[in-house]
């Protein structure tokens, strides 16, 4: 399902058969804006706080001339680039209101009717309504920086973009409210969270750990086959956090800096799913008798919370759900597409030929969601009406897709063989 794409940069496009065309559309329309812009004039109206400044002036050039590998420019102009800059430059100085702020902690939250701009406003909002930004003394135009920074850093890959990230983060957001997680936690633990979601898929490259350990490529020879992917969304992670005009930590004490490093790390890590099992089980096993101070079972709880966010499409409502499933269908026979062509193992999960919306669903949500989520709402059953309840829909509203996929499939089998076609030159298969 190749794309024709617009754009100019084929090399790019071979990776990214799949970039968001609409976009790619306007930005080429809105390109004429942009020739005003020079880089002198960007750097001086983003206020950025530093004090070497080269080495900002360095980081912006980057983007013209591709120094570094990836970090955020697959798929991506730096027009685009730009333009989300600027207007998220006009947009912070606007106030979210309040029927906005409320919405934003719902799980029935529809990003589809925000652009990028706007999603990094919400995110700010994010830590000034959990008051991130008042007690661990958060300076705003460094959150500003580090916001950019953070969009920069995601790719324009069909799933795992801008937009997965602001999702995930929203989703643990509207958890955080709904548990109330603030009289349970502290000021660290709540940042953890929230700063885990957003950093925890930095730079996807949009081709899974299987892909990167079976190509060998740079990050699983960089991590030895080890989750390569959750170890550089970490390690990009603090790479910009660790730059001092977006170091949104710089005014914490060296011990609280300590426990979000290892709490982050802690938690993007657990996001590879080869280590769901696993996770669950110790989770499942502390649960029965959770204590709020003990160490290992909060670490455990912040794990498992990055989860769910994680993969928690399936609880929205079906309009925006079933969008992000595409994205991902897409990435999936994206890769798989790829696979084939070089000769690599392909997994069924992840071809074209073998799966369909239904199926794929079906599974994901019988053995990996839904046990997952169940286990958090032993603990905190208030999450069973708007979290755990939309997932059993959806779960039946696959089911009865796939009945239907399956009742056709008959029918065109009877009508094959009535009309002398054997079975096995039926080419209406129907994928499980
Ligand atoms: N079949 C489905 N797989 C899903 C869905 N949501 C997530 N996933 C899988 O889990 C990982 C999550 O980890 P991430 O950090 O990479 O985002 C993702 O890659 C998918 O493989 C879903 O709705 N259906
Ligand atoms: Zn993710």
């Amino acid at each position: 399902q190749s794309v024709n794409c617009p754009c100019e940069s084929q090399s790019l496009c071979r990776i990214n058969h799949f970039t968001n065309h609409r976009e790619v559309t306007v930005i080429t329309e809105k390109k004429s804006d942009f020739k005003k812009w020079t880089w002198e004039g960007i750097h001086n109206v983003i206020h950025i706080v530093d004090d070497t400044e080269s080495e900002d002036e360095a980081d912006l050039m980057c983007y013209t001339h591709s120094k570094k590998a990836n970090y955020g420019i697959l798929g991506r102009s730096i027009e685009s680039v730009l333009l989300i800059i600027l207007q998220s430059l006009v947009k912070f100085q606007v106030d979210v209101t309040d029927e906005v702020r409320e919405y934003l902690r719902k799980p029935t939250f529809d990003n589809w009717q925000w652009d990028d701009p706007e999603m990094l406003i919400l995110l700010r909002q994010m830590y000034i309504d959990l008051n991130l930004v008042s007690n661990l003394n958060i300076e705003m135009p460094i959150l500003h920086n580090w916001l950019y920074e953070i969009y920069r850093n995601y790719n324009q890959v069909p799933f795992h973009n801008f937009k997965h990230c602001f999702m995930v983060a929203q989703m643990m957001y509207g958890l955080i409210w709904l548990i109330d997680l603030p009289s349970l936690l502290d000021d660290i633990e709540i940042f953890i969270l929230l700063t885990s979601a957003i950093c925890h898929d930095l730079d996807h490259p949009g081709y899974n750990n299987a892909y990167q350990i079976n190509a060998k490529t740079e990050l699983a020879l960089r991590y030895n086959d080890i989750s390569p992917l959750e170890n550089h969304h970490c390690s990009v992670a603090f790479e910009v956090l660790e730059k001092r005009h977006c170091n949104v930590m710089r005014n914490l004490s060296k011990d609280q800096y300590k426990r979000v490093r290892e709490g982050m790390i802690r938690c993007i890590l657990a996001t590879d799913m080869a280590k769901h099992n696993e996770i669950l089980n110790n989770f499942k096993s502390c649960t029965p008798s959770f204590d709020f101070n003990n160490k290992d079972h909060k670490a455990l709880l912040l794990m498992v919370l990055l989860k769910i966010a994680d993969i928690s499409n399936e609880c929205r409502p079906l309009d925006v759900a079933e969008p992000w499933l595409e994205c991902l269908l897409q990435e999936f026979f994206n890769q798989s597409d790829i696979e084939k062509l070089e000769g690599l193992p392909v997994a069924p999960f992840m071809d074209r030929e073998k799966v369909t919306k239904s199926s794929s669903q079906i599974g994901f949500i019988k053995f990996a969601l839904l046990p997952l989520f169940e286990a958090l709402g032993q603990l905190f059953p208030v999450i069973e009406k708007d979290i755990i309840g939309p997932v059993r829909n959806a779960l039946e509203y696959y089911t009865d897709m796939q009945r239907a996929l399956e009742e056709e499939k008959k029918k065109k089998d009877a009508e094959s063989s009535k009309n002398g076609i054997t079975k096995s030159n039926s080419q209406n298969k129907v994928p499980v």
